[in-house]
């Protein structure tokens, strides 16, 4: 494992996020270092995309589509809507071009850490579920349940998880990313509890 990448990579975000923010990522850090040996996937890449998750949150707007147009990528229609789905796009962005991560698998769970999408990798599922239930975390419904949940079946979590944020979205009259309902859809089709 390389110890002095995390660690660089750690110094980065301290200066670069929030204080509550680096806190965050460090309680998805420890939480994707448990589900990846609890499920048996990749501990350091799983540590490596919980660390850069939100490496682009703290970033002002304006910079993030400069970052985009830089190196020109367009965001897709949702975030292009919705400011609140712009850093997980340019966090991917950010990890590939200023912290040189290469892992197509990496990258792909920091793009789709907030909305997941249907047919996730491992990887994605673990960084997914380690934002929403991270120690941090307590004002989501049901948290207990999917913390037990989640150490026994990521599916499951996942369900219990798009199922409260399309909720508590609605709740709030807010846009959802269309992408999470196709992943919920997806993800509860052959569910037949
Ligand atoms: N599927 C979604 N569609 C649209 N907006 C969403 C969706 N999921 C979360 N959001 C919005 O994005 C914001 C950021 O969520 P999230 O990425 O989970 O936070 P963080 O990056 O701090 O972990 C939420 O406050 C919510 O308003």
């Amino acid at each position: 494992m390389n110890t002095e990448a995390i660690i660089a990579i750690r110094k980065a975000l301290q200066t670069s996020l929030k204080a509550s923010r680096y806190t965050h990522t460090l309680g998805v850090e420890v939480t994707a270092i448990e589900l990846a040996r609890q499920h048996g996937a990749n501990v350091y890449k799983a540590q490596i995309a919980a660390l850069l998750h939100d490496c682009a949150k703290d970033m002002a707007h304006k910079k993030a589509l400069a970052i985009c147009k830089s190196y020109g990528v367009s965001l897709t229609k949702a975030s292009q809507r919705n400011p609140d789905l712009v850093h997980a796009e340019v966090g991917a962005i950010v990890a590939k071009k200023i912290y040189r991560i290469e892992d197509d698998d990496v990258l792909c769970a920091i793009a789709y850490h907030t909305t997941g999408r249907p047919g996730m990798s491992l990887l994605e599922k673990i960084i997914y579920i380690a934002d929403y239930i991270e120690p941090g975390r307590d004002k989501a419904p049901n948290l207990p349940k999917i913390r037990a949940v989640a150490k026994e079946n990521l599916d499951d979590a996942l369900r219990y998880i798009m199922k409260d944020t399309i909720r508590y979205l609605k709740k709030q009259d807010k846009y959802i990313n269309p992408i999470t309902i196709e992943a919920y859809a997806y993800y509860t089709k052959d569910d037949t509890r």
